[in-house]
């Protein structure tokens, strides 16, 4: 298990290996160079480092830049974490930090911080002040201050064939199988169980509102999802709806998930919700018993995928 730190409070003795990113997604393509970086690390006796940006440079460089993001900070945080790095930086991606010139990010930063010996970075990474370093730049900063640069060179990372913008523009479209096979794992959603209008209880149907506070978080395309979640120590598998509820109301987005073979209440709970599957696009029912009849019909639909996991 590593260890998720804030950078201004961070600085090594030990010489390590780095990699520099946002990382949106954390996907198939990430993994990659994160294990390589592992792998290496551990090869050379260099503690392995990711030094990420949040607010991405987008939220911050362009104000009414209406990025979503796959994953929240904290998730982000914990899937990097997990993959077994030593140490994860988070740096706060100010307006004041975007003006350091290349060679003052590298100085205060990957050399006075981190002690960097490595460091892996994509053939077309860009840094420093309006992203005027390149990785030659970063090559002879390495010769002037003592530390490598390996690059992944174009091929590697087109190999992959995956992208974060790929991944936002599946879930955007509701492909959920294609979002989660360049994710390596289900996409997930995180938050807080709030109280809805009380109407899921009447319809048989209690369903847990998820109320999600980062508003940069990228909601996949409206519809129905089979998902899985952990309550407590127990796996539970569910039927999500992202929508408007337009039969019942239809005034404000909501996400909501009823549990199969579960009764409890939860309200103001944490919960992670995993995103397997699409089930179909929301409709306006003519009826409530139509919406009821739906539902039962998504319950065996959601049975039947979940069996054959
Ligand atoms: C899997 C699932 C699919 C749903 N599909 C629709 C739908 O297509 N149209 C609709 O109007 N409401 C749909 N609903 C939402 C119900 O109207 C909703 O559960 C009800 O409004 C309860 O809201 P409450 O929890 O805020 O009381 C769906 C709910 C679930 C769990
Ligand atoms: N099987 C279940 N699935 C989802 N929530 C459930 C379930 N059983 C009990 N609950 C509880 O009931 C609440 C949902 O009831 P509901 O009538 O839909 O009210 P609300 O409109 O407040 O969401 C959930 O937040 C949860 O605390």
């Amino acid at each position: 298990m590593g260890k998720v730190l804030k950078i201004e409070k961070y600085k090594s003795s030990a010489s390590t290996i780095v990699t520099i990113g946002t990382f949106d997604g954390v996907h198939v393509g990430h993994q990659k160079i994160i294990n390589r970086l592992i792998a290496l690390g551990e090869k050379e006796g260099l503690k392995s480092v990711i030094l990420t940006f949040f607010p991405h440079p987008r939220m911050v460089l362009q104000k009414d830049s209406n990025i979503k993001l796959i994953n929240t900070i904290d998730e982000r945080s914990e899937i990097l974490d997990s993959l077994g790095l030593d140490y994860l930086l988070i740096k706060k991606f100010t307006k004041d930090f975007s003006r350091l010139s290349a060679e003052e990010f590298v100085k205060q930063v990957l050399v006075d911080r981190l002690n960097a010996k490595k460091v892996i970075i994509g053939y077309d990474h860009r840094f420093g002040r309006n992203r005027n370093a390149d990785i030659n730049d970063l090559i002879k900063y390495g010769e002037a201050f003592g530390f490598e640069v390996e690059e992944i060179s174009a091929k590697d990372i087109n190999d992959v064939a995956v992208s974060s913008t790929k991944i936002r523009k599946a879930l955007s479209e509701g492909n959920i199988q294609k979002a989660n096979r360049y994710l390596g794992y289900p996409f997930m959603l995180t938050g807080t169980v709030i109280k809805g209008k009380g109407i899921g209880k009447q319809l048989d149907y209690p369903t847990a509102n998820i109320g999600i506070n980062e508003a940069y978080k990228l909601i996949p395309k409206q519809g129905s999802y089979v998902v899985k979640t952990t309550i407590g120590k127990d796996t539970v598998f569910g039927m999500m709806n992202i929508g408007m509820n337009p039969t019942v109301s239809g005034e404000t987005e909501s996400i909501e998930v009823h549990f199969f073979n579960f009764d409890s209440t939860i309200y103001g709970e944490k919960i992670q919700i995993d995103v397997l599957e699409r089930i179909r696009d929301e409709q306006k029912f003519e009826s409530v018993q139509a919406l009821k009849d739906q539902l039962q019909k998504d319950k065996l639909f959601s049975l039947n995928f979940i069996n054959n996991l």
